[in-house]
């Protein structure tokens, strides 16, 4: 089992790897480019298969496709979004999710003005349309954006579709089975924190 820590380093190692087009990286390069050290990179990428080879480093292919199957990058996962409002509108502009084996599949809302409409190339769709939205494309995640009173009836809704893990960004805590996943996203917290730091930062000097 990996440490929770070295799990969350592998995704940024993973992420680095992204851009990388050399054919060796060193555990110098890695730990200079994301700024920690050296002697945690190889501690961390220890845990994998993939064995650097002295003085040259790590090969990136072999690395990247390992690190690919630890994320379960390969198999394609397909989400749907309820909420096409401007964060679901957004989140399902964005072009990123595609290289990290995500695909969004459907965008769905209630506002009868904004069904049919498009969002990026995706046609908003009702919420009738959920069940078999789900089940045609095997969908495993749904991402609420609707605003926080709507959320746990979206929550109940994409869990009697058969949803088993949900992204959730509306400020509020979710009741579902045990079964189901949720991760709570809180741009607002990450936000805060951020502030508290540089005023911590400005009041020691
Ligand atoms: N906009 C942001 O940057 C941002 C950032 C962090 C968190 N959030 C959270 O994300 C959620 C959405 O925010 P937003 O700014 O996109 O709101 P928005 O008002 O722009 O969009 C919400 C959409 O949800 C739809 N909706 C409402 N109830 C619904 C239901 N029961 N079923 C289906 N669709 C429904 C609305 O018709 C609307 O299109 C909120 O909970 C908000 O707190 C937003």
């Amino acid at each position: 089992m990996l440490p929770k820590p070295t799990f969350e380093r592998l995704k940024l190692y993973h992420r680095l790897l992204l851009d990388v087009e050399e054919e060796y990286i060193s555990s110098e390069t890695i730990a200079r480019l994301l700024k920690i050290q050296p002697e945690q990179v190889r501690k961390d990428l220890s845990y994998l298969k993939t064995t650097g080879k002295p003085k040259v480093g790590y090969k990136v292919e072999e690395l990247k496709k390992e690190l690919d199957e630890l994320f379960g990058i390969k198999r394609e996962t397909a989400v749907v979004i309820v909420g096409a409002g401007r964060l679901g509108s957004a989140l399902a502009n964005y072009q990123g999710f595609a290289k990290y084996g995500i695909e969004i599949v459907a965008i769905f809302d209630k506002d009868p003005e904004k069904i049919g409409q498009f969002v990026s190339d995706l046609v908003v769709l009702p919420l009738k349309d959920l069940k078999r939205v789900v089940k045609r494309f095997n969908v495993e995640i749904g991402v609420i954006c609707v605003p926080k009173e709507s959320a746990q009836e979206v929550a109940n809704l994409l869990v009697a579709c058969g949803i088993k893990g949900i992204w959730n960004f509306a400020p509020i805590e979710l009741e579902v089975p045990e079964d189901v996943l949720v991760v709570n996203e809180d741009i607002t917290q990450s936000l805060l924190t951020l502030k508290h730091l540089l005023n911590r930062r400005r009041n020691k000097s």
